[in-house]
């Protein structure tokens, strides 16, 4: 039995065209019904052909839905709650994919306050956005955190589980503000630390030339995939995640002044000491068969 029969993507880029693949993959019968406002994306998806139907409305999207997930930018989420809630069937359940939750629910709640609101946050992607980045192995054995609201129905939450399983997805249940601390440590610094650094090797790429292209070693060039991220994604995941990822950064920079005093007076044994306690959770990591749900997000589809 299909956990949903009319499913509404809105926002049809990598995580939304993701959905989509994976839901023809594995829910034959089930119906796709896309929107998103960019028109040249809807053209694209008419020409991928993974949607059954392409609205040019988000209101006509949702009429017949019984699953609405909305793939759109965090800072987005408002505005397209808004344009459906005329339009929302009773019955149906709204779903998203935000990287950060609890303001998400904030502004679903507030714009669709009769709504039966269950958040999803996949925690699986790529660098790389639009239409035609998705694809349908992309939540296989990746984690996918359900945060509902305290009044959500039972029901209604075993039966987004229940979506996010037959993608292949595995399934956490947190509050939301657990949620945005827990991923701004694991998600949230780790890209702005990307930015930070490229930016910085950026600026001095006036000194030297190409060489920081050159010699890009395997350490930076990570970054550079990360810092080749969306910039309106993530300029919204920081606004919207904004409390939590600044109680993160203070505790980081805590951290990079005490290497920094450790290497100027000459403390190796500090340097020691940390990198071989942050070796140990690579370790673990690896131990428990999750090295490739770190940093390797999606790179084996390259
Ligand atoms: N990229 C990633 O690795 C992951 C992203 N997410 C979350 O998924 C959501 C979507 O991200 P991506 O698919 O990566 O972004 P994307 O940039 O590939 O696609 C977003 C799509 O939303 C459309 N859009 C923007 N505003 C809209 C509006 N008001 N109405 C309708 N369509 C609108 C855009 O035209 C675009 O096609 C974001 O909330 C992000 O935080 C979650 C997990 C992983
Ligand atoms: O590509 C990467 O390294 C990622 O970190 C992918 C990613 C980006 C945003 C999320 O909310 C979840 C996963």
């Amino acid at each position: 039995m299909l956990p949903f029969s009319n499913i509404a993507i809105i926002g049809l880029g990598l995580i939304g065209s993701s959905i989509a693949h994976s839901v023809r993959a594995s829910m034959a019968g089930a119906r796709i019904t896309g929107f998103d406002a960019d028109p040249t994306v809807r053209a694209r998806v008419i020409e991928l052909g993974f949607c059954d139907d392409v609205s040019d409305s988000a209101g006509a999207a949702v009429t017949d839905a019984d699953l609405v997930m909305l793939c759109v930018p965090v800072g987005a989420m408002a505005a397209i709650a808004a344009e459906i809630a005329d339009d929302l069937p009773a019955d149906a359940i709204v779903s998203d994919v935000g990287s950060s939750k609890g303001s998400v629910m904030e502004v679903l709640s507030k714009t669709l306050p009769s709504a039966r609101i269950i958040p999803a946050h996949p925690v699986a992607g790529t660098e790389h956005s639009g239409p035609d980045a998705g694809f349908a192995t992309l939540f296989h054995d990746r984690w996918c955190i359900l945060t509902p609201p305290d009044d959500a129905l039972e029901g209604d939450v075993e039966q987004v589980k229940a979506f996010w399983e037959k993608m292949g997805a595995n399934i956490e249940i947190m509050d939301a503000k657990h949620h945005d601390l827990v991923l701004a440590v694991t998600s949230h610094l780790p890209h702005l630390i990307a930015y930070t650094i490229v930016g910085t090797a950026s600026d001095l790429e006036d000194v030297t030339r190409s060489e920081v292209i050159k010699y890009s070693a395997g350490g930076f060039r990570d970054f550079t995939r990360i810092a080749a991220s969306d910039p309106t994604m993530w300029r919204d995941v920081f606004m919207s995640n904004k409390d939590a990822v600044l109680e993160m950064l203070q505790r980081f920079s805590e951290d990079l002044t005490a290497l920094q005093r450790a290497i100027r007076w000459d403390k190796g044994d500090e340097l020691f000491d940390l990198f071989t306690k942050t070796r140990a959770i690579r370790r673990r990591i690896i131990e428990e068969g999750q090295d490739d749900a770190a940093p390797d997000f999606g790179r084996s589809h390259e």
